[in-house]
């Protein structure tokens, strides 16, 4: 699965993406091997991961240039609160756990590494520092999702699967990445890869990935 133009750059410059995406924990997931309670420790983080990252996109709207960029913006901070957290407060409920307990749970070191260096990218940094620090997030899980609906999976984690594997993540994504291309072009112009700048957004890139990599061992 591709999504537009920087992606598959910065994702072939990311040292940690096959450690991301095709870490023990998506493999367990694909063949139903994964303990439900390690799945359901790891959507309680997850949880608390998305309530930042829908603050870190909130944020990538009042950085954005543009109202098309504001508009794309908001439309995933929607998708985060309506949909995704859906998917977490449905099958957590399913489990007896409920919104509060979600709410309540602690959050493990590495969920605090990977969304506080997102925000503070987003602080720190402009709209494209923050973009190039969400891409592995949201495109990561859509290639995983992707290519774990198309392949043999078991029934466990079914509804997780066809949820970054379907429809709507997909068109998500695509989303981004054309969200991502135009932001680089218009701020960098088209050779924008020659420049410096381009490998300071290639190091977000890669750090987010690692910090993903590193997100899938907190729930043992
Ligand atoms: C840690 C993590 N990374 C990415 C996603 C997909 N939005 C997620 N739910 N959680």
């Amino acid at each position: 699965m591709s999504y537009g133009t920087c992606f598959p750059l910065w994702r072939a410059g990311a040292p940690d993406w096959d450690a991301y995406v095709r870490a023990p924990f998506v493999t367990a997931l694909a063949d139903g091997r994964l303990p439900r309670g390690a799945f359901l420790a790891y959507l309680a983080q997850d949880y608390l991961f998305l309530v930042h990252f829908a603050r870190a996109w909130s944020l990538a709207v009042t950085k954005a240039g543009s109202l098309a960029e504001m508009r794309a913006c908001s439309a995933t901070v929607h998708a985060l609160l309506e949909t995704e957290m859906r998917l977490h407060l449905d099958l957590c409920g399913r489990a007896g756990i409920t919104p509060d307990a979600l709410a309540a749970t602690a959050e493990a070191p590495q969920n605090l590494a990977y969304t506080r260096y997102v925000l503070e990218a987003g602080y720190s940094g402009d709209f494209l520092d923050l973009l190039a620090a969400l891409a592995p997030c949201v495109l990561g899980y859509g290639e995983i999702g992707a290519r774990l609906l198309a392949g043999p999976h078991a029934p466990d984690y079914a509804d997780w699967i066809a949820t970054y594997g379907g429809a709507d993540y997909q068109a998500l994504c695509h989303g981004t990445a054309a969200l991502i291309d135009n932001a680089v072009e218009s701020r960098l112009g088209a050779g924008a890869r020659d420049l410096p700048r381009w490998t300071q957004l290639q190091d977000r890139f890669s750090t987010a990935t690692r910090l993903e990599a590193q997100f899938w061992t907190l729930a043992g």
